[in-house]
């Protein structure tokens, strides 16, 4: 149990023993902000005891570093080369001292022995890998981070051997040259030590020679890529700069807002792809993925202060420092050991949006329950990374239990707590004052009771190359994106989400007419569970009754959904056409307006295509030419719902072979 669910149990059992729980909760009822909701959890005897938070974070280790570093060499030694790069990986973030990016250079000089040493290590799996680029980027850090004299040989000795590998001739030479000049400072004994001279030696003169070791082609990088390339988006949007401009705004009395097709739409089409406002990657996986753009890491770059985080790359330590990670990088361990789930992304928004934003706020804050509007900027612009659009999305304050309220105000609480252990409140140079910090805590409370509702997961597909439809999605991490929390739910949806990293690409997965509402799906599909359950499911985090197509007639479950002759669509109204009973297929008649029309040629039509399709999906199915298999699914999928009526369950097995050829070009990973 975290810290603060103890807490909260405690409090709760000691206010129902002294007999004030129902005033403390009828107090909370009458607050009307967040702030004041804040306010009252701080005077409640025993709570600033509770949380009284001493800053824990992972600090940098070298017996840690060094442990993780032999655990590395045991694995590499048996030729495990993926897990002694995890455990290089954990060495190089554990090592005390400085990554070598510019902006932590100079405050952090010290001792970067262990660094160099798990750098170098890690050069050696790269090499194994033919990951030459990464192993190249290795030695240099072990260099510049002290890497000893003694040792220097057999680092110039791999960087040559990665440049005949790439075909970069001199720059080997040089290299061979430089491990002959360093093998002066190794502590070797005489014979080993010319063993290695005569040994570089040969390989200068096969370079002089270009006579190669291998076929002549540079060699290649043997990692897979962990995603294939964004796709992209043909006409944007002026409003909405990470949608297409089919994608438009709408509101109604049911729903509130919500997004609807400006055009008509067809499967297939990219309609948002967006970077949300920020993203956490889950406590279990953070030794996997990067804490900034959720992308699998390869070549680990430490936080140059904690051991909690680790970056896939400079770029990501860097953005990441400027934007929050300084601030946070103090009470991380703190907050990851509390186990608030979405309470850390919470958190993150409100450090990223900074004090001074923060405070604007204060004079416009309305009470709850008044008109909520969509957070445009004053361009009438929707921008991801504006706080604004993520300060404005549904949070149903006015709709939750007094409990409710009461232990999210006491996590956001325990969150100001941890901020107060870091710089945040010295971002502004007036003296902040105690309301000005539940003010803030206010902020995360609100955002503690909005993410439930609107934020989303990250994944990543666990691929089963032979067998597509055994991979499985896992969620590595939870993102705030603030159009893709436009869009409303159905229980059988018109689009469908893919994680590229911390990037979300929704793409059309049935046709939408223009004026139609885009809806998602928020885990309640009609295919694989019954209509009440689904309201059940849906009802507490999200607080309201689905009232969808599938819901209102009841479709079946997905093995009684019809597969026989399917219903067309009329002509006239688009109900459903049958065929009468003599078979006279051009005397079908619509349910719905009684419009007599002929069927005989999209019968013939879906007869044909569906061959065709029994042989694409094949292909699927068994992972082959999935670029040639999607291209025709997708004129398929648009091709039935112009003509029949759904459901029909091939309209269903097409929409999931879809769904997997773009699971396949999204973030994934071949299942160990
Ligand atoms: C992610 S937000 C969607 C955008 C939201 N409608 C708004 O106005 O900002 C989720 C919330 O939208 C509302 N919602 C979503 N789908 C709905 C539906 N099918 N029927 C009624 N309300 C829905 C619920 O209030 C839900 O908590």
């Amino acid at each position: 149990m975290s810290v603060v669910q103890k807490l909260q149990e405690e409090l709760m059992k000691t206010l129902k023993q002294n007999g004030i729980y129902d005033e403390v909760l009828t107090k909370f009822k009458d607050c009307k902000t967040n702030k004041s909701r804040i306010q009252l959890v701080a005077q409640i005897d025993g709570v600033n005891k509770h949380f009284d938070i001493i800053p824990d974070t992972k600090q940098k280790s070298s017996d840690t570093s060094i442990r993780f570093r032999n655990e590395g060499n045991t694995f590499f030694q048996k030729g495990e080369f993926q897990r002694a790069l995890d455990k290089y990986n954990q060495s190089v973030v554990y090592a005390p001292a400085l990554c070598s990016d510019d902006h932590s250079k100079d405050q952090h000089k010290g001792d970067n022995l262990e660094l160099s040493y798990a750098l170098a290590n890690r050069s050696a799996v790269f090499f194994h890998q033919k990951s030459y680029d990464d192993c190249l980027s290795d030695i240099d850090l072990a260099i510049q981070n002290e890497y000893p004299k003694s040792l220097i040989y057999k680092l110039h000795e791999r960087k040559a051997k990665c440049y005949v590998e790439k075909k970069e001739i001199p720059k080997a030479t040089e290299s061979f040259q430089n491990a002959l000049n360093s093998l002066s400072d190794a502590e070797l004994d005489d014979k080993k030590s010319q063993n290695i001279k005569n040994s570089v030696e040969k390989s200068i003169e096969k370079c002089k020679k270009s006579v190669l070791s291998n076929d002549g082609k540079p060699g290649t990088q043997s990692f897979q890529k962990f995603h294939g390339p964004l796709p992209t988006i043909e006409r944007r949007s002026k409003i909405f700069p990470s949608a297409s401009d089919a994608v438009g705004i709408t509101e109604n009395e049911e729903t509130e807002f919500g997004l609807a097709a400006t055009r008509d739409i067809y499967v297939g089409e990219v309609l948002i792809i967006e970077k949300g406002y920020t993203s956490i990657v889950l406590p279990k996986y953070d030794t996997i993925y990067c804490h900034h753009c959720c992308q699998r890491v390869v070549s680990a770059h430490p936080c140059h202060q904690c051991s909690e985080v680790m970056f896939c790359s400079g770029t990501c330590h860097k953005e990441s420092w400027e934007e929050y990670h300084s601030l946070e990088c103090p009470c991380l361990g703190t907050v990851k050991q509390a186990n608030l789930g979405l309470g850390y992304l919470a958190l993150k928004m409100v450090v990223k949006a900074g004090l001074s934003l923060i405070m604007k706020y204060e004079s416009q804050e309305q009470e709850d329950g008044c008109k909520r509007s969509v957070g445009f900027n004053t361009d009438g612009v929707y921008n991801s990374d504006d706080y604004n659009t993520v300060y404005s999305l549904v949070n149903h304050s006015e709709k939750r239990s007094s409990e409710d309220l009461f232990k999210r105000s006491l996590q956001a609480y325990f969150l100001l707590k941890c901020l107060e252990k870091t710089s945040y409140f010295n971002e502004d140079e007036r003296k902040v004052s105690f309301a000005d910090k539940c003010y803030v805590a206010g902020h995360i409370l609100r955002h503690i009771m909005m993410l439930p509702c609107n934020a989303h997961e990250v994944s990543e597909l666990a691929l089963k190359p032979e067998c597509l439809p055994e991979s499985e999605t896992k969620e590595i991490g939870s993102g705030i994106y603030p159009i893709l929390s436009l869009i409303n739910h159905s229980c059988d949806p018109n689009v469908v989400r893919h994680s590229y990293g911390d990037v979300c690409v929704v793409r059309a997965i049935k046709n939408i007419d223009a004026g139609e509402e885009i809806a998602d799906n928020y885990g309640a599909l009609y295919p694989l569970t019954v209509c009440s359950e689904r309201r059940e499911i849906l009802k507490p985090q999200y607080y309201f009754t689905c009232n969808c197509k599938a819901c209102r007639e009841d479709w079946p479950l997905y093995f009684n959904i019809p597969v026989d002759v399917p219903k067309f669509r009329c002509q006239k109204c688009n109900g459903p056409v049958v065929i009468p009973p003599d078979r006279k297929t051009e005397n079908s008649v619509c349910l719905n307006c009684s419009h007599v029309q002929d069927t005989t040629d999209v019968i013939v039509k879906l007869h044909q295509s569906q061959d065709e399709y029994q042989n694409v999906l094949q292909q699927v199915l068994t992972g082959e030419k999935l670029h040639e298999a999607l291209p025709r699914l997708e004129a398929y999928l648009q091709f039935l719902y112009k003509t029949v009526c759904i459901p029909w369950q091939d309209c269903n097995n097409c929409q999931e072979a879809i769904k997997q050829c773009y699971a396949v070009q999204a973030s994934c990973f071949i299942a160990s």
